[in-house]
């Protein structure tokens, strides 16, 4: 950008010069002319009574000091027929230059010509208004063009400084100006970046960059506004999600996972087991007399059971167990890993006692009592709504043989 300012400003001083350079010279030939133009007047006036009287040594005295002046090559005067009367003829020339002087000069003052580096005057000589011969003056204009290109080359030498210290004053003051917009820059990279919104530009003053500063101040603090209140509005749905995804997958009594949990975790485990060779059993308990509960306590007595017989269950199973509550007085327990089947049946027993342990409740003995239908993965079914039936019909099949007790699907064996 600097350079860009430079080049212009260069190029306006430089056509600048150029123009003022030629208007010089121009308006320097031209005073030269008027100058020349005058001073031949005045010596031809001075040449009238000699050319009159012949006086031929008096006016070669005269063309001399008239040479004296500087920058005259050659002088002639000439009469009427054209013949020379006088003449002067510089050292250093050679050649001569004069021309014939123009065939209308009688009628005029006076004639100059302008050549590149040289003008010619020619001036009629008059005697009481008649015309008695012509003064010729050839001029070098090689003085004047010292002159000028002096002048010239001067005012370029200080063009040069002037465009030196424009080009440091203009790197100076860009520098100190673009500064808060590198700044600026800067700072919007690094926001990008880091996605830091917090983060302000300094303002330097009260210019368009300092209120441009402002703006970029303005829009952060609104952009850090709202991805506040999206992360807030983020966070509540997220909370929100993970309680509403919660509720969904748990029994709001007994706040064991629910039937729709169970399904998928039954699904899960019978992967598992099938993919790694590994014996899953699956318990389907049902309480015994419990519509007894209800019917002589109330509903709220049932809730109560409800809730002692999960926790009673759950103080008797490992960690890795899921314990589910399917409805009603339904449960599902998926043991993941068992050794062999005995172990399951041993702890199908156990719960069955954890459960028939004497519960008083309110201040009564409730008859309350398990029956469990068992079913293995993959020895009975490797299907999640088969293993769930087998266990189901296996239950059913322990409450005919008289509850409190279990059956295993697909044999007749009892305990
Ligand atoms: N208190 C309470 N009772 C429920 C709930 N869900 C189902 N029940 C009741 O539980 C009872 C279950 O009925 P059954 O299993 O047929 O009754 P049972 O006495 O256990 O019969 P058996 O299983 O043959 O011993 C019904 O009376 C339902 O109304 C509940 O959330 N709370």
């Amino acid at each position: 950008m600097t350079r860009l300012n430079l080049q212009v400003l260069a190029v306006t001083m430089l056509l600048t010069f150029a123009l003022i350079a030629t208007a010089s010279l121009l308006v320097a030939r031209e005073y030269q002319a008027q100058s020349a133009k005058h001073d031949a007047q005045l010596l031809a006036n001075n040449l009238a009574p000699m050319l009159v009287f012949e006086d031929v040594s008096a006016a070669q005295l005269e063309l001399t000091a008239f040479a004296r002046r500087g920058g005259v090559l050659e002088v002639q005067v000439s009469r009427l027929d054209h013949s020379t009367f006088a003449h002067w003829l510089d050292v250093g020339q050679t050649d001569h230059h004069l021309e014939r002087a123009p065939a209308d000069l009688a009628g005029t003052s006076a004639v100059v010509e302008m050549h590149l580096s040289s003008l010619d005057v020619w001036v009629p000589i008059h005697l009481k208004g008649e015309l008695i011969g012509s003064l010729t003056v050839h001029e070098s204009l090689k003085s004047l063009q010292h002159t000028v290109l002096r002048m010239v080359g001067v005012a370029a030498v200080f063009i040069g400084l002037a465009i030196l210290i424009a080009g440091r004053l203009l790197r100076w003051v860009q520098k100190r100006a673009l500064a808060p917009i590198v700044e600026l820059s800067r700072l919007a990279e690094n926001i990008a970046t880091s996605q830091d919104f917090s983060q302000r530009a300094q303002i330097h003053g009260a210019d368009e960059v300092g209120r441009l500063s402002e703006r970029f101040n303005q829009m952060l603090k609104r952009v850090e506004i709202s991805q506040t209140e999206l992360n807030q509005r983020l966070q509540r749905e997220q909370i929100a999600g993970q309680q509403f995804e919660q509720l969904a997958h748990q029994d709001s009594l007994t706040k064991l996972p629910n039937r729709l949990y169970f399904q998928s975790a039954l699904q899960r485990h019978i992967a598992h087991s099938c993919q790694n060779a590994v014996l899953m059993a699956l318990m389907f308990i049902d309480l015994d007399s419990f519509k007894l509960v209800n019917d002589r306590h109330g509903h709220d007595a049932g809730d109560a059971v409800l809730c002692e017989v999960a926790a009673r269950m759950s103080r008797v199973l490992r960690s890795g167990d899921v314990l589910c509550r399917l409805g009603g007085d339904e449960f599902g327990l998926i043991l993941p890993v068992v050794p062999d089947e005995a172990a399951a049946e041993q702890l199908a027993l156990r719960l069955i006692a954890a459960i028939r342990e004497p519960m008083v409740l309110g201040g009564h003995l409730m008859p309350i009592g398990a029956t469990v239908g068992l079913a293995f993965c993959p020895t009975d079914e490797v299907e999640a709504s088969q293993l769930l039936s087998a266990a189901d019909v296996a239950m059913y099949a322990a409450k005919r043989a008289g509850k409190n007790t279990f059956r295993r699907a697909n044999h007749a064996a009892s305990s």
